[in-house]
């Protein structure tokens, strides 16, 4: 659906060897369970999903029809899932400014713009996210309102207080929290608003289980545990309004995903974290005092 010109003038060299793997990593990805959601609907997402499944929406699995329906199934769940985060960012003006941190191929950007109207800056490490993100807004005619760069999430390019509201949608786990913390708070307006959805181990279990090292690895990533983002929020004038335990509402989801061809082999470690309570999916929005 979308063409690969090059939209990114100047990329900076990664901040760290570990960034410089995180953006390979993000360049080198193409797996069906991303692209062939996306192309449902053009919105393209890199996070996983919320809501009860809609089986008589998809009907009989021997239906010829079924293994399509399977993937809108998977992603109306993906989008609805951002359409929560976007809920929690309180009152949006057409003039403000929402800043995207790990903006992926941008489809939560796109879904912020239609929503509010207003202007969208996403980062992300890999240029082949961030042409492809603006490639699909020039598609679409909101080149000029949404717009993805390639730069460190922890160094971003926006005034202080520049930004009504900012998110990380499954991002924050590539990044130290205080650092992250502290960059939101800087370029958050005094009563602005910030809204991760993240998957964080829970301190009630003890230490990172052992599906959650596999997730780790499987990603490239460091998963935080939730204290620690409650504590990085309280140490950079960040006060949670909503904690929303997300784990039930995602398990169906991923006991969907495990059903279908697309499995990518990381659906059992989701799958049994959540269940024995080692790992949880959450969403914490809070204000900019
Ligand atoms: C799992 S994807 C999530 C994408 C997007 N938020 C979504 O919901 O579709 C993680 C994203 O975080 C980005 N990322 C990781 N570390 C980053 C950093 N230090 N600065 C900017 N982006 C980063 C990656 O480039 C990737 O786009
Ligand atoms: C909740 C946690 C720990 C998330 C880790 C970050 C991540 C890789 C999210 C999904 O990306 P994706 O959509 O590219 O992954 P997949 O290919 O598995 O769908
Ligand atoms: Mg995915």
């Amino acid at each position: 659906m979308t063409s690969t010109v090059s939209t990114t003038p100047f990329i900076p060299a990664p901040a760290t060897p570990y960034q410089g793997d995180i953006a390979r990593y993000w360049n080198e990805e193409a797996r069906p369970v991303n692209l062939r959601l996306g192309d449902v609907d053009g919105l393209y997402h890199h996070h996983y999903g919320i809501g009860a499944v809609d089986h008589a929406a998809l009907g009989d699995t021997e239906d010829s029809a079924y293994e399509k329906k399977l993937v809108a199934e998977l992603h109306r769940l993906e989008s609805a899932q951002a359409e929560l985060l976007l809920d929690h960012l309180g009152a949006i003006g057409r003039d403000d400014t929402l800043v995207d941190a790990g903006c992926g191929r941008g489809g939560s950007m796109v879904m912020a713009h239609q929503r509010f109207g207003c202007k969208v800056e996403g980062v992300t490490l890999s240029a082949k996210q961030a042409d492809f993100g603006n490639n699909r807004a020039r598609e679409l005619g909101i080149e000029e309102s949404v717009h993805s760069r390639v730069c460190n999430m922890l160094d971003m390019p926006f005034e202080t207080g520049q930004a009504a509201g900012s998110w990380n949608n499954e991002s924050s786990m590539y990044v130290d929290l205080h650092d992250l913390m502290a960059e939101h708070s800087r370029i958050l307006a005094v009563g602005g608003r910030y809204v991760t959805i993240t998957g964080c181990w829970n301190p009630r279990y003890g230490q990172p289980s052992k599906w959650v090292s596999q997730i780790n690895a499987h990603f490239e990533c460091n998963i935080h545990s939730r204290r620690e983002y409650l504590r990085a929020m309280a140490d950079n004038r960040l006060v949670p309004q909503a904690v929303i335990d997300l784990t039930p509402d995602t398990l169906p989801y991923w006991e969907l995903r495990a059903t279908s061809s697309l499995v990518t082999g990381i659906e059992e470690a989701f799958i049994e974290s959540y269940r024995d309570g080692s790992f949880q999916y959450v969403l914490i929005a809070a204000d900019r005092v």
